[in-house]
C-alpha cells in the first residue's frame, strides 16, 4: 500500500498539534528545519505546512489527511471531509473597528459610508469569507446589489465594487485602523490584541477549531480508508481522553453500595475484591469536570484514591459504526 500523506500545521496550531500527535502515537520525532515529522508508523509520511495551504493540498490529493483550522476549510472552499473536531485552536473570526465609532455593526457602517459616498476599506486575511459576509449584509444588498466587493492583493484585483474594498492583510491586522482601513475581519482568541488596539467587536462571522480533514477520494479507496480510520481512531481517542480521568479507589464492603450510587463511569465501574476480606477496589473513568464534585463524597466513604490522566479513550464501537457508513 502506498503510504498515507499527512499535512500538519506550522504556526499557532503547531504546539497543540504536536501534543495531540504525542498522545496518539508513541514516538513523534521532528527534524529541525526540514519540516518533516516521523511517527512510529512508516506508513504515514508527515510534513509541516502552513494551515492556510492545507485544505487545498488535501482536496487536490497531494495529501490524504491534514490538520488545519475549520476557518481555512471554509475560506478555501476545499472539497474535503472534516472528519474529526480536534477541539483546540478555538477562535472567533470577527469584524472589529475603532471603539470610538458610533456604528453598532458592519451593516450600519456600510449604510453610512454609502450615503456619504465614502469608500469603505476592510483589512483581512480571509478574503472570500469577508466578501461573502459583506454581500449578505442588508445595506450592502440595498446599495450595491450582487456586485462583488473589490478584493485588493499585491498581485490581483478582483470584483467590481470599488466603494467597498477588502485589502489582503499579511498580519498585524489590528494595527491598521483607523488610518489605513476602516474595519478589520480578524481572528481573536483572548481578545487582548483587539483591546490593546482600541478596537471593538461588532460582528461574529464564525467560530473555528482545528479539524482533521480527509481527501474524499482517499476515503473511497479501501486500503487508504482502513489506514485513515486507524488515524481517526488514535486521534479521536486522544481528543476524548483529554476530557476524562481514570480513578482507582478502595472501599469497605459496608460503603460499596453507597459509593456505586454516587460514582460515574463510562459504562459501569469495575469492582475487584482486595486480598483483605471485606474490601474492594473500584476502577472507573469519570469526566474531569466531575472530579472536584466527587471529592467531598469520596472523602467520607473511600480510601486510597489514585488518579491517572488517560492518554486515549478509544470508543471502538462508535468508530466502527462511523467507518461502516
Ligand atoms: N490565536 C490565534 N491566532 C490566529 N490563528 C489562530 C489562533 N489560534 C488558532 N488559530 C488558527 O490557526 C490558523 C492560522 O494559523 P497561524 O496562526 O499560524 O497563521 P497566522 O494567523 O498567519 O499567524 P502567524 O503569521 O503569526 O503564524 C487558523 O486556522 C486559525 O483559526
Ligand atoms: O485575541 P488574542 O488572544 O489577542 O489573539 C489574536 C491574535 O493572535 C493572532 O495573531 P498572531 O500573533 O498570530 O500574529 P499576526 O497578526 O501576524 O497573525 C491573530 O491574528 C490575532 O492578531
Amino acid at each position: 500500500m502506498s503510504p498515507i500523506r499527512f499535512a500538519i500545521p506550522k504556526g499557532s496550531l503547531e504546539e497543540a498539534t504536536f501534543k495531540l500527535l504525542e498522545r496518539s502515537w508513541t514516538k513523534v520525532n521532528r527534524k529541525d528545519r526540514t519540516y518533516r515529522v516521523y511517527l512510529d508508523d512508516p506508513n504515514i509520511i508527515v510534513k509541516m505546512l502552513r494551515p492556510q495551504e492545507i485544505p487545498t493540498l488535501v482536496s487536490e490529493g497531494l495529501y490524504d489527511v491534514g490538520i488545519t483550522g475549520k476557518d481555512w476549510v471554509g475560506e478555501t472552499s476545499a472539497d474535503v471531509e472534516a472528519i474529526l473536531d480536534l477541539e483546540y485552536g478555538k477562535i472567533r473570526l470577527v469584524v472589529a473597528f475603532p471603539d470610538k465609532y458610533k456604528y453598532k455593526n458592519l451593516d450600519e457602517m456600510i449604510a453610512d459610508y454609502a450615503k456619504k459616498k465614502k469608500t469603505l476599506r476592510i483589512s483581512s486575511e480571509y478574503l472570500t469569507t469577508a466578501s461573502k459576509f459583506l454581500k449578505q449584509c442588508k445595506s450592502y444588498k440595498k446599495y450595491y446589489g450582487s456586485k462583488d466587493p473589490l478584493i485588493v492583493t499585491p498581485w490581483l484585483r478582483l470584483g467590481t465594487n470599488k466603494n467597498v474594498q477588502i485589502h489582503l492583510s499579511f498580519g498585524a491586522t489590528e494595527a491598521k485602523p483607523p488610518e489605513d482601513v476602516d474595519a478589520i475581519m480578524d481572528v481573536t482568541e483572548t481578545g487582548t490584541t483587539l483591546k490593546q488596539n482600541k478596537l471593538k467587536i461588532v460582528d461574529e462571522v464564525l467560530t473555528s477549531t482545528a479539524h482533521l480533514i480527509v481527501n474524499k477520494k482517499s476515503l473511497r479507496d479501501p486500503q487508504k480508508r482502513e489506514k485513515i480510520f486507524d488515524i481517526v481512531t488514535l486521534m479521536r481517542g486522544a481528543v476524548h481522553g483529554r476530557k476524562y480521568l481514570h480513578i482507582y479507589l478502595n472501599v469497605e464492603e459496608q460503603n460499596l453500595k453507597k459509593l456505586l450510587q454516587q460514582i460515574p463511569s463510562l459504562k459501569k465501574p469495575t469492582i475487584s475484591p482486595l486480598s483483605e476480606e471485606g474490601w474492594f477496589g473500584i476502577n472507573t473513568v469519570i469526566l474531569k469536570e466531575d472530579f472536584h464534585k466527587l471529592i467531598p463524597k469520596l472523602r467520607k466513604i473511600a480510601q486510597g484514591l489514585v488518579v491517572h490522566e488517560p492518554r486515549q479513550i478509544l470508543e471502538l464501537e462508535e468508530i466502527k459504526r462511523d467507518e461502516e457508513n
